[in-house]
């Protein structure tokens, strides 16, 4: 399970009045345990909902409290938490690092005890689960939008993480592709913690937080939590 601490994450901005660099509060403090298997974030464009996924698998670390993964933590175990805690980018760029889809995914079975041949029938195997299987020595750069999020998804859960953290991973897809990719989130055995501005999709997790200004400001079932965000959202545009 993930347990915040009284996490709270700060950041250095320049000073308006050309003085020493200021610390700024980016999120919290924030106390959470997350034992469910559907949680959604969501919340306004800024409001910290990255900053709060990116904090559940140590990309980014606690100024103050702690972050832990069962009885790891985020700021001395860092390794060990992002093995158990896969994380997808909004953008599959940022993180499909080899020049084709079958090396990509051999890469992240890399701690695996496989042999080469080994890696090499698991990296197509984990393609073919995602439908790519034809696509895996082409380019990566010519699959797809959609074909290079299901390939960054791939790469991520061949390393058999315990939870997998996803930033908007449908925001740029279209229909058809984002419903491929929500339906395979939506199978998956592992716990998935998803960022979302998609409120179709929060309403299907069991559990919705809703962030605001760095702050939790919602946590519990979908309809109310659907229905906070659209109030915050009201009140902004009054
Ligand atoms: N490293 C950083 N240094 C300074 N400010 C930062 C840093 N990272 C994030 N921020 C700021 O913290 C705030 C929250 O950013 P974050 O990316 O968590 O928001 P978000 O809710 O995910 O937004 P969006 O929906 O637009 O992706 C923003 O105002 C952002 O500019």
């Amino acid at each position: 399970m993930i347990e915040l601490d009284s996490a709270l994450v700060t950041a250095y901005a320049p000073d308006p009045a050309g003085g020493a660099d200021r610390v700024v509060r980016l999120l919290g403090p924030v106390s959470l345990q997350l034992a469910e298997r559907r949680i959604a974030i969501i919340g306004a464009n800024g409001s910290g909902k990255s900053t709060l996924a990116r904090l559940l698998n140590g990309l980014v670390l606690p100024a103050s409290g702690t972050v832990r993964v069962d009885d790891l933590d985020t700021a001395t175990d860092g390794r060990a938490v992002r093995r158990r805690v896969g994380f997808v980018f909004t953008s599959p760029d940022a993180q499909i690092v080899m020049p084709t889809p079958l090396e990509d995914v051999a890469l992240s079975l890399r701690r695996l005890p496989l042999s080469a041949d080994e890696r090499d029938a698991a990296a197509r195997c984990a393609l073919a689960r995602f439908g790519l299987a034809e696509r895996a020595e082409v380019p990566a750069h010519a699959l797809s939008g959609g074909q290079r999020q299901l390939l960054a998804l791939a790469s991520v859960l061949a390393a058999e993480p315990d939870v997998l953290v996803c930033d908007e991973p449908t925001t740029l897809l279209d229909l058809r592709w984002r419903t491929v990719v929500d339906d395979l989130l939506a199978g998956l055995d592992q716990q998935v913690i998803v960022v979302t501005h998609d409120l179709e999709a929060a309403a299907r997790a069991d559990r919705v937080l809703v962030v605001d200004d760095g702050l939790v400001v919602f946590d519990g079932e979908p309809a109310p939590a659907v229905e906070h965000y659209r109030a915050l959202m009201a009140a902004v545009r009054a």
